[in-house]
């Protein structure tokens, strides 16, 4: 058993969406197809990743030093013989050869989209839906059969009035959302609370709104937004400073007893414990959102769910950031407390399988080996091509 290929190809997710720090004008991502000589319905198996928004690419990092670690190591040590399958965590050691601790800058989001792949591949030998075969190595056999989902968007967009950002959470909750997410960030404070008010209106109760910052206050901007959304009593205040500004975290807890939610920059086990450690975040009622796609992939993942657990924080803490299906099957199979949803933005790479509906802000997954990827026909449509074609 042995991966015989695997190609990479960067697509464009561009869109003229704007968030508190970046437009995604020329938002990329990459697309890794991790190609097995294991046969299955008469097939290769081959397993399909991406990574989430936001980081662009990784295809220069992964043709200069990652794809050959795996393509030029001895295949033998690639493989879990116990299970008869390929082995994620020694394929992840051979990715990681000769690269130094610290730095966890974008070299994970190239390791996290090819850890992706090979999770999908593994699920597909084993054939299981991967967040089955998690819960059956890892959890004792207890999956999560539906995962709960928010409904993230409020996008600052070019001649996006009031009326349009009421509109689009409305289709949101219309979708069986819910709670929804919106920017804020972007235009001055009073603009904003306007703007919060309005989806307010749509949505009934602050509890069911989430605001997120993208990390670009200071702490006193970071608290001035933090005095004047208190009286909503909103969901949760998102990425309120620098992702690695663990003091800034701490000092807002002076300021905001609510719900706060940060991690989906931090791209690394050892980040996530600095955040823990240093960052004031409360487990009993704040959300870390570390995304897979973006820190080193499940493997690492499930070192970071190691350093929680050893801090005292329970699993359902954790909502992903980045809307995919790969988080999805974390949170059903390693029990976690919801998963991002794009119902609109981000496609083909935002949403969840075709045909499955939202419920009560609750999805399930589809029953079929694999991630569940030739479930949603747009994004197979793009796997398929670098894989087969
Ligand atoms: O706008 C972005 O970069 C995405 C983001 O923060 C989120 O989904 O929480
Ligand atoms: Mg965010």
């Amino acid at each position: 058993m042995r991966i015989v290929d695997i190609r990479e190809k960067t697509v464009s997710i561009a869109s003229p969406i704007a968030n508190a720090y970046i437009d995604f004008s020329k938002m990329t991502c990459s697309v890794v197809a991790v190609i097995t000589d294991v046969i299955r319905d008469g097939k290769p198996v081959i397993g399909y990743g991406f990574n989430s928004n936001g980081r662009y690419g990784q295809g220069a990092l992964m043709r200069d030093r990652f794809l050959a670690r795996i393509t030029e190591a001895d295949p033998d040590t690639l493989v879990d013989h116990e299970n008869n399958n390929l082995d994620p965590f020694a394929i992840w050691k051979a990715l990681m050869t000769n690269e130094k601790p610290g730095g966890h800058g974008e070299r994970s989001v190239a390791v996290g989209t090819i850890d992706m792949a090979v999770w999908d591949a593994v699920a597909k030998i084993e054939g299981k839906p991967l967040y089955r075969l998690l819960a059956d190595r890892y959890r004792n056999g207890v999956a999560d059969d539906k995962v709960w989902v928010y409904a993230a968007g409020g996008y600052y967009y070019p001649g996006k009035d009031q009326t349009k950002l009421k509109a689009e959470m409305q289709s949101y909750l219309d979708r069986g959302y819910d709670v929804v997410k919106m920017k804020i960030g972007a235009v001055p404070l009073d603009e904003d609370i306007r703007r919060i008010e309005a989806v307010l209106e749509v949505v009934g109760d602050g509890r069911r709104l989430a605001v997120d910052a993208n990390g670009r206050f200071d702490l006193e901007t970071g608290i001035a937004y933090a005095e004047a959304i208190k009286p909503y009593n909103l969901f949760w205040y998102e990425e309120v400073g620098d992702p690695l500004d663990y003091a800034l975290q701490a000092e807002l807890t002076n300021h905001y007893e609510l719900p706060m939610a940060t991690g989906e920059n931090l791209f690394s086990h050892q980040d996530a414990r600095n955040l823990l450690r240093h960052g004031g975040m409360r487990p009993d009622r704040d959300f870390v959102q570390f995304d897979c796609a973006l820190s080193y992939g499940l493997v690492e993942y499930m070192r970071t769910l190691k350093v929680m657990e050893d801090m005292g924080w329970s699993s359902r803490r954790v909502v992903p950031h980045g809307g995919h299906q790969m988080s999805l099957n974390i949170a059903a199979g390693l029990h976690l407390g919801g998963n991002e949803s794009y119902p609109d933005v981000f496609q083909p790479f935002g949403g969840f399988a075709d045909g499955i509906k939202v419920e009560n802000s609750y999805v399930g997954l589809p029953d079929i080996p694999g991630v569940g990827f030739e479930a949603k026909s747009a994004l197979y449509a793009v796997m398929r091509e670098l894989g087969e074609g």
